[in-house]
């Protein structure tokens, strides 16, 4: 397995050290293999200081790794009982926190089959994606990347070993939430499911393979609509060209692609149906983390409570000039857009958001226009008006994306002049 994961030799390998029997196990075994596999091997405990027992695990997880020559490391973290989470999340995150900064290219976990089952069985009772269905990878690639050498063996393989070698090692007496509602499925639940199934925990730890495999061919089939409809910013009508089932799986790929958790099932179902519904319509459409925005055949992703106002920033004739996530391209062209000279003449040009009493006319001749009123007559939705950039010539406004140049800045046919493209 570790010749599978690709470790190379000379790299640095660390055993998540819980003191518990699986972990202690995994790091004799790594501990024997170190000769032939060429890896160099450490420890981490992690001390949440939620048990009296904690001081105890750390000592006994430091005798362990003396006994067999390993670098142990330690870090005490702060766990907050009332933390909203709950403790054990909230003991979790702070454990994988702390386990990330380990300098290591490999951290090692104990986790087996039966945890491997435990989980998928206890993700699809709370509800969960394929996704989750995939329950625990034996090989995660990233910084440190993750291993789980013992997902092939069962449980009581792992005390067996453990006896056979006269090991010691710590039990988690803990019996907070989640772990009763885990506990209950391991020592109820799972021995009544294999007596019915004897074969329940590998068909079970299989079936979280195979949700692995499927997620990732549904991560593939997202990359390759998203290229097809357009990338950063996706055009609508392409995009609901496609059933809705793949616009939901783009939908929750991107969201995961910002890092940020997929919304439930039902919050998609209803986003693809008003998309659907109003196909030429500005939506705004809640996505839990995230917010899905259509305007003009566009649509895109922003976080939730909106993304901040844009900076202004002082044009000194540079090609393009960043906007928000996006960039505003100022193009040199002839008769078209800004008149060159107008610009070239000012003390100072500036791209920003918009002003309070905002105005531009249009046309020669026709009247001053507030930037909500020509908003309006543009059907510019009210939440996308203060992400719009405004060209600020001397104080002036000269151009306003998605409305346009102003009239006294217009460039005269044959004439220099410059196109402002907003590149969302
Ligand atoms: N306090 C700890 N310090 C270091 N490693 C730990 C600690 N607790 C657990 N681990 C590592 O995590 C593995 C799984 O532990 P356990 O089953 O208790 O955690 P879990 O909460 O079910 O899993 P996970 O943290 O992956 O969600 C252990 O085998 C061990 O490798």
């Amino acid at each position: 397995m570790l010749a599978a994961a690709g470790i190379a030799p000379g790299e640095a390998l660390c055993v998540a050290l819980s003191g518990g029997v699986d972990s202690t196990v995994l790091l004799h075994i790594l501990a024997r293999l170190r000769g032939r596999g060429g890896f160099t091997l450490a420890a981490a405990h992690v001390h949440h200081g939620l048990s009296p027992k904690a001081d105890a695990w750390l000592e006994a997880c430091r005798a362990s790794c003396d006994a067999l020559g390993v670098a142990f490391h330690s870090f005490r973290v702060q766990v907050r009982r009332d933390d909203p989470a709950g403790p054990e999340a909230a003991a979790r995150a702070a454990r994988h926190a702390a386990l990330s900064r380990v300098p290591c290219d490999w951290l090692a976990f104990g986790h087996h089959q039966d945890d491997q089952a435990e989980t998928l069985l206890f993700r699809l009772l709370r509800g969960t994606g394929v996704r989750g269905a995939g329950a625990m990878a034996e090989v995660e690639p990233g910084a440190p990347g993750r291993l789980r050498p013992l997902l092939g063996l069962r449980r009581a393989q792992i005390v067996a070993y453990a006896r056979e070698r006269g090991l010691t090692w710590v039990e988690d007496e803990s019996n907070t939430d989640e772990r009763y509602v885990r506990n209950l499925l391991r020592h109820r639940v799972m021995p009544v499911l294999e007596e019915a199934f004897p074969a329940a925990v590998p068909v079970l730890a299989r079936a979280g393979a195979q949700f692995r495999e499927a997620d990732g061919l549904l991560g593939d089939l997202a990359r390759l609509d998203d290229a097809a409809c357009g990338g950063t910013m996706l055009e609508r009508a392409k995009l609901l060209l496609l059933s809705d089932e793949r616009v939901r799986n783009l939908l929750r790929w991107r969201i995961r692609a910002l890092g940020l958790e997929a919304p439930a099932r039902a919050r998609l179902v209803e986003a693809v149906r008003q998309l659907r519904a109003a196909p030429e319509q500005a939506l705004r459409l809640p996505l839990g983390a995230v917010v899905c925005c259509t305007y003009r055949g566009r649509l895109w992703l922003e976080p939730e409570g909106g993304r901040a106002v844009p900076e202004a920033t002082v044009w000194h004739g540079e090609a393009e000039l960043p906007w928000g996530a996006g960039r505003v391209v100022l193009a040199g062209a002839v008769g078209e857009g800004l008149s060159r000279a107008v610009l070239d003449r000012a003390r100072e040009v500036v791209l920003g958001p918009r002003w309070a009493g905002l105005a531009l006319r249009e046309g020669v001749g026709r009247p001053r226009r507030s930037f909500k009123n020509l908003c309006q007559e543009a059907g510019i939705p009210a939440w996308l008006r203060d992400g719009l950039p405004v060209l600020r010539v001397d104080g002036a406004a000269a151009w306003i994306g998605e409305i346009g140049v102003a009239a006294e800045f217009r460039c005269a046919p044959g004439e220099p002049g410059v196109v402002p493209l907003w590149r969302r």
